[in-house]
């Protein structure tokens, strides 16, 4: 059965802190944000460029994803950034403010640039940009097709709110279009949605619902600042047991209809036809990747296909 790469926890590392980036080798998340932009002052842009190209030099064991967040490119940092950081090898760039389909090509052809100068394969630079303003949502659904490079679309609340003149609260009904607009973009195009920062590391029940919130709506994973909110998302994001059950229970289910020559069966007075299939196989194979079950799904004899 094919997999998927869990990207649940990507947590922010300022750039600019040694004692912070020293520890990203033992964080439990799925994938660390090395951060130039927002966390880093504008006096130690420069030196922190050197320091995150010095410390990915270092780490060469690399047992998570790793992405650096470069300043924009029309800001007069955005290219040192990648001239520094590429050679180093991160596995993408998040690119922020990615409010036009146009600023993720520009990176996209940076990109290739790179990789014909270093010698690599084109296309191991993956590119995560965030959607973050009233113009970034309205755009989204073409940035999240404007290069195969794409990891997903992460949404960032802090500017989108600022740039909308409003707060953020942690309800959240003010984010609630432009998160759902961003799941349509993302699902339309086959890549992941990555929700935004819960900017309070106190609160681990509001991380709790505000977590379970975006998952109902889609979201592959969220934007973390603080290590210590990476277990609750994981905790929120596995599969549950009764879900991993009924999910099996379907499975079965479809293909005993499959024997009898139907493409419908009651599961306990509840109907299981295609849609209800293709969420139970979305739960096993999430499941598979929490390393929760261990099972062969032959998805061609499931979906009945010939
Ligand atoms: C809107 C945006 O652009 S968000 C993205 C940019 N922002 C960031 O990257 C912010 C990163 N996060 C942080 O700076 C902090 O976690 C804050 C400000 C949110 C909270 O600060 P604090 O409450 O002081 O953190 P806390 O007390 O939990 O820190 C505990 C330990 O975790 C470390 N730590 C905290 N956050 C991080 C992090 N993001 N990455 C690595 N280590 C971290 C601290 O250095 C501290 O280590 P120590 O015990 O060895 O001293
Ligand atoms: O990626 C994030 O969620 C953090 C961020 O830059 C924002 O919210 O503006
Ligand atoms: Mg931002």
């Amino acid at each position: 059965m094919a997999g998927f790469q869990l990207r649940r926890s990507l947590l922010y590392v300022p750039g600019n802190m040694p004692s912070m980036l020293q520890n990203i080798p033992i964080f439990q998340c799925d994938g660390v944000m090395i951060d130039l932009e927002d966390a880093v002052p504008l006096s130690e842009k420069d030196a922190a460029r050197s320091l995150v190209r010095s410390f990915l030099q270092t780490y060469t064991e690399r047992n998570k994803e790793v992405l650096v967040r470069i300043n924009a490119l029309d800001t007069k940092w955005g290219h040192d950034d990648l001239k520094a950081v590429l050679p180093a090898l991160p596995d993408g760039i998040r690119l922020p403010k990615a409010d036009r389909p146009e600023i993720v090509e520009t990176l996209d052809t940076l990109l290739t640039e790179f990789e014909e100068e270093l010698g690599l394969e084109i296309g191991r630079f993956r590119i995560l940009p965030s959607i973050e303003s009233a113009e970034g949502v309205i755009n989204c659904i073409k940035t999240a097709r404007s290069t195969k490079r794409l990891i997903g679309l992460a949404f960032g609340a802090e500017d989108y709110t600022a740039s909308l003149e409003i707060e953020r609260t942690k309800r959240g009904e003010e984010l609630f279009a432009a998160r759902t607009r961003v799941v349509w973009a993302c699902k339309a195009a086959g890549i992941q949605a990555i929700d935004t920062i819960f900017s309070d590391a106190g609160d681990m029940e509001g991380l709790r619902r505000e977590t379970e919130l975006i998952k109902t709506l889609g979201f592959s994973g969220k934007s973390l600042v603080n290590p210590r909110q990476i277990e609750v998302i994981h905790e929120v994001f596995a599969p549950k047991q009764a879900e991993v059950d009924y999910a099996l229970q379907v499975v079965e289910a479809i293909q005993r209809a499959r024997e009898m020559g139907t493409g419908v069966i009651s599961l306990g007075g509840k109907m299981v036809d295609a849609p209800v299939v293709k969420r139970a196989v979305r739960v096993l194979k999430t499941a598979q990747a929490h390393g929760l079950i261990d099972i062969e799904l032959n998805e061609e004899v499931i979906y009945g296909q010939e």
